[in-house]
């Protein structure tokens, strides 16, 4: 057990800044909602008064999210799957649709990465990781998209990527995943837009969830260093960002990537793996 992230007692003593009933009558769609940012945007989509749809592929995990929102009286579904299975994707609108009609606003919040030296990411690895977060979210986002199409009505789609304007030294496939989710977005934000759908993408920087497991504590302290706030962003600075961008407070952008990364875009080396002594002030000869 770490300090990472905020447990749901947490979450529920915070207050969203989007005004009560923002969502009122909407279904919204997370996907990775059984743990981190996707479960506080759980909580904050059943305050605001939505049907919330949880997605993910442990059960035992949406579960537990679904019994911890259900202190806000909201109409929850549960659906496990793994987004990287199109037909999967399909079956999740299908179950949607059997109970909420449609989604009004798609959340594809789930994904992730393992931090290596890209010289030694393995095939294997690396088509995790694509297939997760590149082929996964266009599953999802083109599904949505088909089913708006179908019910000749429109939609929001949000994007959760990562900040990626400038290298990801130790995660390059996640890099290229996300890079390729926002150059995605900003077509299809073209393409669909006669379809009434909105596609809009947000890029957090180090946000502290249990999703920080996964790497070194000693690149993490680092990392807090990384941004001009010099600190963590949390879930409710995310979860804020999100449901304004994927609710009608946003109803006039569309194809943007709003970053909430605390500056981490304009300042800042960030590794995840240990940085090489040729990139150390101590390295630069007089
Ligand atoms: C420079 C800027 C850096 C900014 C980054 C920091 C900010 C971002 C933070 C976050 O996003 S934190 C929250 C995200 N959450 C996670 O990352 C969760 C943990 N990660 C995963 O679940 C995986 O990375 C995954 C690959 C997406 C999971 O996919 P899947 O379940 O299908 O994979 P596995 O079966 O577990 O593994 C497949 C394959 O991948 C390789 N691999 C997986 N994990 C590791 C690892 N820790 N180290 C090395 N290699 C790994 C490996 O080849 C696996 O195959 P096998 O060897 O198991 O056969
Ligand atoms: N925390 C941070 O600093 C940052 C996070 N992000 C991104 O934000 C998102 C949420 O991250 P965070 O909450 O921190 O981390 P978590 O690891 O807690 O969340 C990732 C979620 O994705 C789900 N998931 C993974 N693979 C699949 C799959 N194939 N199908 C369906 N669901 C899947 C996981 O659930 P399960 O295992 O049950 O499937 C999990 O709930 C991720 O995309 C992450 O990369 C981006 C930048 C920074």
């Amino acid at each position: 057990m770490t300090g990472y992230g905020r447990d749901d007692d947490a979450l529920a003593a915070l207050t969203p800044a989007l005004r009560e009933g923002y969502f009122a009558g909407q279904t919204v769609l997370i996907t990775g909602a059984g743990s981190g940012l996707g479960r506080g945007l759980a909580h904050w989509a059943a305050r605001l008064g939505a049907n919330v749809v949880l997605c993910g592929r442990k059960v035992d995990r949406l579960e537990d999210t679904a019994a911890a929102i259900g202190r806000y009286n909201a109409q929850v579904l549960v659906h496990p799957l793994t987004i990287r299975d199109p037909e999967a994707v399909q079956d999740l609108f299908s179950a949607v649709a059997a109970r909420f009609g449609c989604a009004d606003i798609v959340i594809n919040n789930a994904g992730g990465q393992f931090p290596s030296a890209a010289i030694d990411i393995p095939p294997k690895g690396w088509h995790a990781v694509i297939d997760t977060n590149l082929g996964g979210t266009w599953h999802m986002m083109q599904e949505a998209a088909r089913r708006w199409r179908d019910a000749g009505r429109g939609g929001s789609i949000v994007n959760v990527v990562a900040v990626t304007g400038r290298g990801m030294p130790g995660v390059a496939h996640t890099a290229a995943a996300r890079a390729g989710v926002i150059a995605l977005s900003k077509t299809v934000a073209i393409e669909w837009a006669p379809l009434g759908i909105r596609i809009n993408c947000v890029a957090p920087g180090l946000i502290s969830t249990t999703g920080m497991n996964v790497y070194d504590p000693r690149a993490v302290r680092a990392m807090t260093r990384t941004n001009v706030m010099q600190r963590f962003g949390q879930i409710e600075e995310i979860a804020d960002t999100v449901c304004f961008v994927g609710g009608n407070a946003s109803q006039f952008m569309t194809g943007e990537v709003v970053h909430v990364d605390g500056g981490n875009q304009i300042w800042g080396d960030q590794w995840t793996i240990d940085k090489p002594d040729y990139f150390k002030v101590d390295s630069i000869d007089d």
